[in-house]
């Protein structure tokens, strides 16, 4: 079983609340996908500075600066670079960070590239050392070394490349090295989205795929999406199928809240995973703290899949706390499975340690 948020799209998520895409996922998302800057919902700061970004470039006459767009999964980073794209009316290039193995690959890529031409680089923090030194270079001065031999006969031919436009996503800014992140014009940090939005994204979308729904189903699905658009297409598709099946197709709130029910994801977005180790938090160990793998063996997973599948976004929704004594549930933890704190972990020492030194 596979459980990983972050793996690479071809092994496909069995959670319907995994952040990463899945077959089903891909398939749709081509045709769910905003196609310009007015048709893409929220992030309003990044979308501002972006127009502004574009349309300086198109009012001189150039190539735009190149991009970086960081942020979680699914949050519409590849959706920006089609976008980015599409507004400057060039063409796009597609390729990640692992498909680029050695510095040549990446030398074949830029030396075809077309003037204006728009380069997604995916999952940019995933290239290999010698092929960003090149991309260092061919950022800045549009050019690269083509090493041609071997060993001391080699000898490097340096090549003129038409200015292009480099758009990297990453996941994790933080592993990119400076001297890559510098040489972006602009950074886009993209944020989880507010119900508020997904709501938007959904009624969007069922627009698109043709399915009736209300504004109390949209914010029902909305407000389990984990901040995600990619998950509120997802959840949005399974309460379609339901509606279908046990209704007259349209999505109600009740229909919403009964699919939900029936699928295991909760009025937070938690699924069963994430409500077990909660649980096994609240009800084994009175709250905490509680060591990560005394916790693990309680709700039967590995270590692995509690602290890097179910942990992120407990703490992300305040609801779990990792402290260096272990675990710890908030208050808000009880409210949520509509526990009751015992009194001993609530006004003493347990608060103590997690909000104290
Ligand atoms: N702002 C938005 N408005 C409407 N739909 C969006 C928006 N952002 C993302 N989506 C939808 O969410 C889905 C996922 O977006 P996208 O593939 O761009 O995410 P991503 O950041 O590239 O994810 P990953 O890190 O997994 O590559 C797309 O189908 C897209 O339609
Ligand atoms: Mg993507």
């Amino acid at each position: 079983m596979n459980w990983d948020d972050t793996t690479d799209e071809s092994t496909a998520p069995e959670r319907l609340v995994a952040a990463s895409a899945d077959g089903e996922d891909q398939a749709v998302e081509a045709a769910l996908r905003p196609k310009d800057l007015g048709e893409f919902i929220g992030q309003e700061k990044v979308r501002e500075q972006l127009d502004l970004v574009l349309r300086a470039a198109r009012a001189r006459g150039a190539t735009a600066d190149h991009v970086l767009l960081s942020g979680a999964p699914g949050l519409g980073k590849t959706t920006l670079s089609m976008i980015i794209a599409a507004e400057m009316e060039a063409p796009i290039r597609i390729t990640s960070g692992p498909a680029i193995q050695h510095a040549g690959d990446l030398a074949a890529i830029l030396s075809s590239l077309q003037e204006g031409e728009v380069l997604f680089l995916d999952e940019i923090h995933r290239m290999s050392r010698p092929a960003e030194e090149m991309l260092y270079m061919a950022m800045e001065d549009f050019r690269v070394d083509v090493i041609v031999g071997k060993g001391p006969g080699a000898t490097a031919i340096p090549l003129e490349l038409p200015p292009f436009t480099l758009v990297g996503a990453t996941t994790r800014a933080g592993l990119l090295p400076p001297p890559l992140r510098d040489r972006f014009g602009f950074t886009a940090h993209m944020e989880f989205y507010e119900p508020a939005e997904l709501q938007r994204v959904i009624h969007r979308s069922a627009n698109l795929l043709d399915v009736e729904i209300g504004a109390e189903g949209a914010a029902e699905i909305a407000g389990r999406s984990r901040g995600t658009p990619r998950i509120a297409n997802r959840l949005l598709r399974r309460v379609r199928d339901y509606a279908q099946v046990k209704a007259d197709g349209i999505i109600t709130r009740d229909i919403a809240q009964a699919a939900l029910k029936v699928y295991e994801v909760d009025a937070r977005g938690l699924d069963r995973l994430d409500r077990g180790v909660l649980e096994a938090l609240l009800k084994l160990f009175g709250g905490g703290p509680v060591g990560l793998s005394t916790l693990a063996v309680a709700v039967g997973e590995e270590r692995e899949t509690v602290e890097e599948v179910a942990e992120p976004f407990l703490v992300r929704e305040g609801l779990l706390a990792r402290t260096p004594r272990g675990r710890v549930a908030t208050p808000a933890a009880w409210a949520h499975l509509g526990l009751t704190p015992p009194r001993s972990t609530t006004g003493g020492s347990g608060q103590q340690d997690l909000f104290g030194a």
